[in-house]
């Protein structure tokens, strides 16, 4: 591999990127599903948590007065691992319960903690691009193993900035930005994300954390770890 253009900017994807899709999967989103009932109940009378559910009424075309038909329809949605805004924003509020009570701590690799921290310190814009809403970014960090990692990163993105396949989103964080595509690296497991974001010129690395090498590497600049991105931005690899 051969660097490209002096990067200025990072901007990370998480789950299979940052942090375990397990830790995702297998901890997050059962939490989610778990306390989502009681959490609508305890809260569907919050103005933030009332406009969330008005949003899930009418994305889903549901009846606005059946609070059960919503929880249902949250519920399909997480096992479904759909990546709607109002879902996602929920489940970071929920998420936020189970950080503060201690109940897990965020997920992340050891050599992107290791890679984040060096990076931040020589003075790299670190941002993060995910699904996830940025108050759930912003907890995985903030109560991540190896402590907070949030004063790395000078912002984050989520499906507000538009869907994670869609070149158009990439576009719309580099206006954000304001520096020029080829300046920017752009991490991910997912090659659709990549794609998208390489057609907005931005460069780009796929994160291959476990398993074969995809045939479609081939076209991408490929990583194991944080540490190969690394060896990679110095023109070591
Ligand atoms: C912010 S941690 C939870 C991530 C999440 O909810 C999700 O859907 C994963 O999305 P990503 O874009 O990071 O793959
Ligand atoms: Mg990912």
């Amino acid at each position: 591999m051969t660097s490209g253009p002096k990067i200025s900017t990072i901007v990370t994807d998480i789950e299979g990127t940052t942090s375990s899709i397990r830790f995702v999967h297998e901890v997050l989103f059962p939490y989610a599903a778990e306390h989502m009932a009681r959490f609508v109940q305890q809260n569907q009378a919050r103005e933030d948590v009332a406009a969330l559910l008005a949003d899930v009424v009418a994305l889903a075309g549901l009846p606005d007065d059946n609070i059960d038909g919503v929880v249902a329809q949250l519920q399909q949605w997480i096992q479904d691992d759909q990546k709607i805004t109002p879902l996602k924003t929920l489940q970071g509020l929920l998420w936020q319960e189970g950080y503060e009570q201690g109940h897990f701590k965020g997920h992340v690799y050891a050599d992107a903690n290791a890679n984040l921290r060096a990076w931040a310190e020589t003075g790299m814009a670190l941002y993060v691009y995910s699904s996830g809403s940025v108050a759930a970014q912003k907890l995985i960090f903030g109560y991540s193993e190896f402590g907070d990692l949030t004063p790395c990163f000078k912002g984050y993105f989520d499906t507000h900035i538009g869907a994670k396949r869609e070149v158009q989103s990439y576009r719309n964080i580099l206006s954000e930005l304001g520096v020029t595509p080829e300046q920017v690296l752009f991490l991910s497991d997912i090659e659709a994300e990549l794609e998208a974001a390489s057609a907005a010129g931005m460069q780009t690395v796929w994160l291959v954390r476990d398993g074969e090498i995809p045939a479609a590497g081939a076209q991408y600049e490929v990583a194991r770890d944080f540490d190969e991105v690394n060896q990679w931005l110095i023109g070591t690899r």
